[in-house]
């Protein structure tokens, strides 16, 4: 028999309530264990719950019963909300350890049950680690419409339908001998196929789009020593997070803060200042601060009156640069010197800047959250958003386009592609052989989830 499993659900102890959550085969024996009852299913009732051993009473708590299969695990499943004290919840967990059958969940374990018993698709528990994570509204947004099925609902729809297409054309090929099937059946399949394929293949264009809003888009601070990098930092985040001093090299491990633009994630990164000569830990500093670079979605160069452009920095700056990422040129300082006349040609985005002004980011503040609701469209179809799915679109378009191009082939080949691609589909939403993918998925979840 499966084990029992449970844990603490909610947050850190103390708080004013705290969850404990059980699933498993034994929940009944649990309860009438700690509260002599199984209460009535999916209704609230203020218990004692006593040591089974002692009749000690531990604390009163908000019982809530879920019987399988209506619930989240697929399983019978409680909920004891007790008093959020450390001593209660350390006794409770040592009173469940003892009984027959209970053991504590591995993190995400309530929810791999949910996922093994049919309750969700792949799509929808990583929605749900979403939700969890989420830090603004706009991933918060994404994350719960993931959760409600959208995506995998699409996905589930696309692969019903090459699953029809490929019977169709196998209907065909049963049937060829006799006059009375038209012979155009394949062919209207083939058309289908290659409307699938443009709808995919638009999704897929879309995706990083998804990515992007669950991951956070990387704006990285780059410029030469005392360029006042780490300044613009701490004003763009409202605190002091990096140290800044008058001394050039100030700056040496990559840093890192988390901004909320307009309900976009953008992670703001400040790195070492560039310059050819440098001593050991800072040489290690400007490497670290190439690479954060490369992974870029828009570099800030800062710039202060005098100061290099990002083509003068010569070879520090140099190979960071990339066809597919921005640069805006930040002037910094601009309280010191009245700045050089700004480049007008609209190439490069140029923005003046002022740590000592009072609203001397804010318009940088706004650029930003331009870019990054730019970057991010969220429109009203639901979006990939991990690796993993564009993997997986990526092998179905490539089998889905096989299939309606090479045209020359035997018909069973290009049903064949038909096949593959409508399993390329299974594997994102976990319908078919993914128990590889498993543990990396569900791994990511906290405790009690
Ligand atoms: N007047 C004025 N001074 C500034 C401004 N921004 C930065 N500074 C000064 O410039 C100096 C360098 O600033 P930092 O923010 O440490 O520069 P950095 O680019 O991070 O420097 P490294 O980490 O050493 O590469 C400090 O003395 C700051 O006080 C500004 O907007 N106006
Ligand atoms: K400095
Ligand atoms: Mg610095």
């Amino acid at each position: 028999m499966v084990d029992t499993i449970f844990a603490l659900s909610s947050g850190a102890v103390p708080s004013g309530v705290a969850v404990i959550r059980l699933s498993g085969p034994h929940v009944r024996e649990a309860l009438t264990a700690l509260i002599g009852i199984v209460p009535a299913p999916r209704q609230s009732s203020l218990r004692k719950l006593k040591d089974p051993a002692s009749g000690d009473v531990i604390d009163e708590a908000l019982v809530l019963f879920f019987a399988g299969p209506a619930s989240f695990t697929g399983e019978d499943v409680a909920e004891l909300q007790c008093h959020g004290g450390r001593a209660v919840v350390a006794r409770l967990l040592e009173v469940l350890s003892g009984l027959e059958g209970h053991r504590p969940a591995e993190p995400g374990e309530f929810t791999r049950r949910a996922f093994d018993r049919g309750r969700m698709d792949l799509t929808e528990v990583e929605g749900l680690a979403d939700v969890i994570a989420a830090e603004t509204e706009a991933q918060r947004k994404q994350a719960v419409r993931q959760m409600g099925g959208a995506l995998g609902k699409l996905y589930e729809g696309w692969r019903k339908r090459l699953i029809h297409m490929r019977a169709m054309v196998e209907a065909e090929f049963d049937f060829a001998d006799e006059e009375d099937v038209p012979g155009s059946v394949a062919d209207q399949v083939w058309q289908q196929a290659g409307e699938l394929a443009c709808d995919i293949q638009d999704h897929l264009e879309k995706s990083r789009s998804g990515e992007r809003l669950r991951s956070g888009l990387q704006v990285v601070l780059m410029g030469p020593p005392n360029a006042g990098k780490s300044s613009l930092l701490n004003s763009l985040a409202g605190r002091e997070v990096a140290i800044v001093t008058e001394e050039a090299g100030t700056t040496r491990d990559v840093l890192e803060v988390h901004l909320d633009l307009g309900g976009y994630p953008v992670t703001l990164v400040d790195t070492a200042g560039l310059r050819e000569e440098a001593g050991r830990v800072e040489r290690e500093g400007i490497r670290r601060a190439q690479d954060r670079g490369r992974a870029a979605d828009l570099i800030l160069w800062a710039r202060e009156p005098g100061g290099p452009s990002p083509e003068q920095a010569g070879d520090v700056f140099g190979p960071v640069m990339r066809e597919d990422v921005s640069v805006w040129t930040v002037w910094t300082k601009a309280d010191l010197e009245t700045l050089p006349k700004q480049d007008s040609s609209g190439t490069i985005k140029e923005i003046r800047t002022s740590c000592e002004e009072d609203g001397g980011v804010q318009p940088l503040l706004e650029a930003l959250t331009g870019f990054a609701s730019e970057m991010i469209s969220l429109g009203e179809a639901p979006l990939a958003t991990r690796q993993r799915h564009r993997h997986f679109l990526k092998d179905c378009s490539d089998a889905l386009g096989r299939a309606v191009t090479l045209s020359h082939l035997p018909g069973e080949l290009r049903a064949e592609e038909l096949r593959q691609a409508a399993d390329a589909l299974g594997r994102i939403t976990g319908r078919i052989d993914v128990e590889d993918l498993l543990d990396v998925i569900f791994r990511d979840f906290c405790i009690g989830k």
